[in-house]
């Protein structure tokens, strides 16, 4: 088992020359794990031992050097090649003379990959010049992960538990992940949605130490020299935002950075993808939000929002230097884009990137696949449901095109004729053929005939729709009357109040079940409590993207996939409906517990694999023969390693 075996918590550091301007900010940190010390005995610091072993070139001239040289497959299986390009260095070009030790003393005490808090074991303490840095009391990691759980249950203030669990990311990673891992259900609220909602609004206050990458206008022009700042070489995913829609709240610029530190946190702790290989990027682009540009307390650049040419402009520099940097086969999950450009830049970097979109496509596959599952609740098929959505945002039109998607497969009918089943509620009302000519171009496929309804009732009574679904971002639009009109023509209406975070979901649990008199198949994306009505408890299903883009990620990383496919978002949905136990079903539930979303998690990633495989995108080659296995045994663990 791969934690038994001991290993050294190495680094590799650079001194730059002093001339360089940026010199300090240079001292990478990188595990090296296929290096071997078996022949070293403790106490084995090695201040310098190995020879310069790599270039760095911050220096303006020769541009040649300027990418390191990431080789793609070693990118995902691990180990390093002349990353830094000193091997092709000429005898006058300048190059940092790097060299590797080991971390000891303070400041390993002080290095979240390898610190272990008060559970360094005597010898390690000794061997690693710990002795009397630490109090002598000896932890088990289990002990660190109750000490950790007490002391959060102790603060009444979901902020505050957020805070001390970013510290604790910041101190002790392994615990963070083991606490995180362990507590998911308990947590999840803390780390994501709904408390990181609130954390972004407050980042400037609650600021303590950077996280991720910020990429501001500022570096225009410069951008692969601010990717030679990211300690870590072999990336392999990307969550980047702009911060222009975080959740459901709106503009919130800079500060959006709490979203993709929160989805990587989930890559690493719901889908096994390892810290290291998990990049946080915000790209500054200034903000329209007053209220922040006044805060005296705000991160970001004080400036409106950059749009038309200076803003395509600025990202397509940052899309290529992300592949210049990391290779072809880093995934980037765009997050929490406004409309306007999250279906641009979806369209327009799927033909030359691995891209994802996460609130258009991560938001389809969970719903699709709860809608599957709540096919054996309701009966029938997909193709006989009628659907009306609430919003024609990102996740109103990427939900209604993949159903549309399963309906043509499993109806063997086309597109055009899927689309008829779904409807489609805009702040304008109705989308109707008659507004086709003003609709923004992601909205024209749902504009179908009929006469136009001003609001969601008329279009409610008008449709008779069997599931509901709110992508608008607006509270309480879900209505008494609109419930229970639902209700009084299905048995069992399906409801799913999308919106995060939970101040701003379309109804809450409790309304959506009083009001169709507990008979609704209701899901949220944030997380509701169980609801007691006429002696029944009602457990919730969280229809969150959480379930899909970890799973996905692993999966698309594992077999080396160069593009994402529709077909693998639809093999997603379909693992995840199968994941639903009986027992679940009992209760109501269309998506299985997240306490076990791991092995979910590994399930969804082999299903988007083998797609990959049967579609020729996979480059890992050849394909594993147990997918399932395969995934379990990339998953990063949390448990500690014992160091020599
Ligand atoms: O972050 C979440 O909880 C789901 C999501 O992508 C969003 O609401 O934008
Ligand atoms: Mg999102």
């Amino acid at each position: 088992m791969a934690f038994v075996q001991v290993s050294s918590p190495f680094r590799i550091l650079a001194c730059a020359a002093p001339s360089l301007p940026t010199a300090s900010q240079h001292v990478r940190t990188q595990s090296v794990p296929s290096l071997s010390l078996g022949t070293l005995q403790p106490p084995c610091i090695m201040p310098h031992v190995c020879p310069p072993a790599s270039v760095e070139n911050h220096v303006k001239e020769p541009k040649k050097l300027e990418t390191p040289d990431v080789n793609e497959d070693l990118a995902v299986s691990g180990g390093v090649r002349d990353v830094f390009g000193e091997d092709a260095a000429t005898e006058d070009q300048l190059i940092t003379p790097w060299s590797r030790n080991v971390a000891c003393g303070m400041e390993l005490l002080r290095d979240p990959h390898y610190n272990k808090g008060l559970a360094f074991s005597e010898k390690e303490r000794e061997y690693h010049y710990l002795t009397g840095l630490l109090p002598p009391t000896i932890l088990t990691q289990q002990m660190q992960e109750k000490r950790i759980l007490h002391n959060l249950r102790t603060y009444q203030d979901p902020l505050q538990k957020y805070v001390a669990m970013m510290d604790l990311q910041e101190r002790n990673e392994r615990l963070f992940y083991k606490v995180l891992i362990d507590n998911v259900e308990e947590l999840l609220p803390i780390v994501y949605t709904p408390t990181v909602g609130e954390a972004c609004q407050k980042y400037g206050s609650i600021f303590r130490r950077p996280r991720g990458l910020y990429i501001s206008l500022k570096e225009r022009g410069k951008i692969l020299e601010v990717f030679k700042n990211w300690p870590e070489k072999l990336v392999q995913v990307i969550v980047v935002t702009d911060g222009e829609r975080i959740l459901g709240l709106g503009d919130l610029g800079c500060q959006g950075m709490g979203i993709p530190v929160g989805k990587l946190a989930l890559y690493t702790a719901l889908g096994g993808v390892r810290p290291s290989a998990c990049l946080p990027i915000t790209i500054d682009v200034g903000t329209n939000n007053e209220t922040l540009l006044n805060d005296p307390f705000y991160i970001g650049l004080r400036r409106r929002r950059a749009i038309g040419e200076e803003y395509t402009s600025f990202i397509d520099e940052f899309m290529h230097a992300v592949k210049k940097s990391y290779g072809e086969k880093v995934l980037i999950q765009f997050e929490d884009f406004a409309n306007h450009n999250a279906f641009e830049l979806l369209e327009k970097y799927q033909k030359t990137h691995l891209v994802f979109n996460d609130d258009i496509q991560g938001t389809a596959v969970v719903v699709l696949g709860g809608l599957l599952a709540s096919l054996k609740l309701t009966g029938g098929t997909l193709a006989e449901h009628t659907f009306l959505f609430l919003g024609a945002g990102e996740a109103g039109t990427g939900i209604a095109e993949l159903i549309a998607s399963e309906i043509a497969l499993q109806g063997n009918v086309s597109l055009q004729e899927a689309r008829k089943r779904i409807w489609m509620v805009d702040s304008k009302g109705l989308i109707v053929k008659s507004r086709l000519d003003s609709l923004q171009r992601h909205k024209k496929n749902f504009a179908h005939e009929h006469e136009e309804c001003r609001d969601l009732i008329s279009a409610v009574k008008a449709l008779k729709p069997s599931v509901l679904i709110g992508c608008s971002g607006q509270r309480s639009t879900f209505t008494k009357e609109v419930l229970e009109t639902l209700a009084s023509f299905n048995m069992k209406p399906v409801v799913m109040a999308l919106s995060n975070p939970t101040s701003h979901a379309e109804c809450t649990a409790e309304e959506a079940y009083r009001w169709t008199q507990g008979r609704a198949i209701f899901g949220s994306g944030s997380p509701f409590d169980p609801v007691r009505l006429n002696e029944k408890v009602h457990v919730t299903g969280q229809a969150n993207n959480a379930y899909i883009f970890p799973g996905t990620g692993l999966g698309i990383i594992m077999s080396g996939a160069i593009r994402v496919h529709e077909d693998m978002l639809l093999a997603a949905a379909r693992v995840l409906a199968d994941q639903v136990s009986k027992e679940n079903m009992d209760n109501g539930l269309i998506y299985p517990p997240f306490q076990n979303i791991r092995k979910i998690s590994a399930n969804i990633a082999a299903g988007v694999a083998a797609k990959a495989y049967e579609l020729g995108l996979a480059t890992k080659l050849p394909q594993p023969s147990n997918l399932v296995a395969c995934a379990e045994s990339c998953m990063y663990s949390p448990q500690y390693r014992k160091y020599r």
